[in-house]
């Protein structure tokens, strides 16, 4: 019989959803990395240990449902709030809501049990779900069962499960769609990729990867990214809000409990800021010799919306620059890529950018579809200096306990 997770994998592969991705294409590499990264912040060891089996399909399963009930707008219920009122057998979106939480329960609770059972045998590494427990136990709460805050305000079990998740939740999909969106720009507009290039290889030069010294040397570079996120915000709804109380916003009465959404999109597509804005170009962020500012922060001080505003403006953006930063840098210096040819009329087979619904997925974080392409290292030098680096994170990876990757 299948549990849970396993029915949820399952039924995402007969769908043909956007969040499973077969294990040898090149977006579920990248994915891998978005998600260690994350995982590892709040898991420790045990992401490690979770990245290298099976577990993981249940992750992408989880965050492929999360992705399909949390989409603004996808069920009636969204636009016509009196259809909350229906009852169960007339209501699908709040069984799927629920299923929804039982399976995250099933993965997210079950790694915060892995980790009390690490603690309780001395043997775990610091991380954001290990230290809280060590802290919360200190102060009295050794076991905190259920939903909610202690009295003196400690998360509860479960809710302490989902705060981490939602680390995972948030940034994995996002980043990972950010970097197949980059490339997919890149093959679009053959220009851009060779001025990116010849910037970065003027600056980083053959005999070493780039590395975070280099970021204010590469202006260009920045605004490419930066480009990649305006035009094509993985979160093109922002996070859905709900007013705690009635509110007047520019005229406009806004009773409580009125779902209130952020639409990034129309900001982004706005042409009274983004002259031509469908177009890919990032010279509207690129001043030639100077560092181009991220400027994406919940001030004034800003000049595009993809991690949202205010009071709950993203957490991970800091985290979502520099890893979009550091691996496409890496990946521009060191690797080409190309996409197939078409046999009959010898041109790339290229997803068309511009091809909305045929191109991207639908859903809460947005990413390209699966789309091919090829890899080769760009020398000889480069492989070398590429493996050179996997072999010292491998051993970084095993002096803290981890397991190394598979070859
Ligand atoms: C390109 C990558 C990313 C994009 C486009 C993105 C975008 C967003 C957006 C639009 C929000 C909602 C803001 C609002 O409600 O107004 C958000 C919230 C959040 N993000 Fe990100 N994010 C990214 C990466 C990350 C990463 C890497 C992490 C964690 C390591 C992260 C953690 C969070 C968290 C915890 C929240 C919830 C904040 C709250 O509700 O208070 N995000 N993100």
């Amino acid at each position: 019989m299948l549990s849970h997770g396993d029915y949820s994998v399952a039924q995402n592969l007969k769908e043909g959803s956007n969040g499973v991705v077969p294990e040898e294409h090149w977006f579920s590499l990248i994915r891998r990395y978005t998600t260690s990264i994350v995982m590892t912040v709040t898991y420790g060891k045990r992401a490690h240990k979770i990245l290298n089996n099976h577990r993981l399909h249940k992750i992408y399963a989880v965050l492929a449902n999360f992705t399909t009930v949390g989409q603004p707008g996808n069920y009636l219920a969204d636009a016509f709030p009196i259809l909350r009122k229906l009852p169960d057998v007339l209501a699908p979106w709040r069984i799927k809501g629920r299923k929804m939480h039982e399976w995250e329960m099933e993965l997210w609770g079950g790694l915060l049990d892995d980790i009390q059972a690490d603690i309780s045998k001395g043997d775990s590494v610091p991380c954001y779900v290990g230290s809280y427990l060590k802290q919360r136990a200190e102060n009295g709460h050794a076991e905190a069962p259920g939903c909610g805050l202690t009295e003196d305000g400690w998360l509860r079990d479960t809710l302490l499960a989902y705060t981490a998740a939602t680390v995972l939740e948030a940034g994995s999909d996002t980043t990972a769609s950010t970097m197949q969106s980059f490339i997919l720009f890149m093959l679009s507009h053959p220009a851009v990729l060779e001025k990116v290039r010849a910037e970065i290889d003027s600056v980083v030069g053959p005999d070493r990867m780039p590395t975070f010294d280099d970021e204010p040397n590469l202006p260009y570079f920045v605004a490419c990214i930066k480009e990649t996120l305006r035009r094509r915000p993985p979160t093109i709804m922002g996070i859905p809000h709900s007013a705690d109380e009635d509110e007047v916003y520019n005229g406009w009465f806004i009773p409580k409990g009125s779902t209130v959404i952020g639409n990034v999109w129309a900001i982004h597509m706005d042409p009274a800021r983004y002259p031509n804005p469908t177009a890919f170009q990032p010279e509207r962020f690129y001043v030639p010799g100077n560092p181009t500012r991220w400027a994406s922060g919940p001030d004034q001080d800003r000049d595009h919306y993809v991690f949202g505003w205010g009071r709950r403006f993203c957490q991970g953006s800091y985290i979502a620059e520099a890893s979009l930063f550091i691996v496409l840098s890496r990946i521009l210096w060191g690797i080409d890529f190309q996409a197939p040819i078409d046999e009959k009329t010898g041109k790339p087979i290229i997803p068309d950018i511009a091809d909305d619904e045929r191109t991207f997925s639908d859903g809460f974080v947005s990413i390209p579809k699966l789309y091919n392409i090829s890899f080769k290292p760009r020398s000889e030098k480069c492989e070398r200096i590429i493996k050179k680096a996997w072999d010292e994170a491998q051993a970084a990876w095993e002096e803290t306990g981890m397991m190394p990757d598979e070859r």
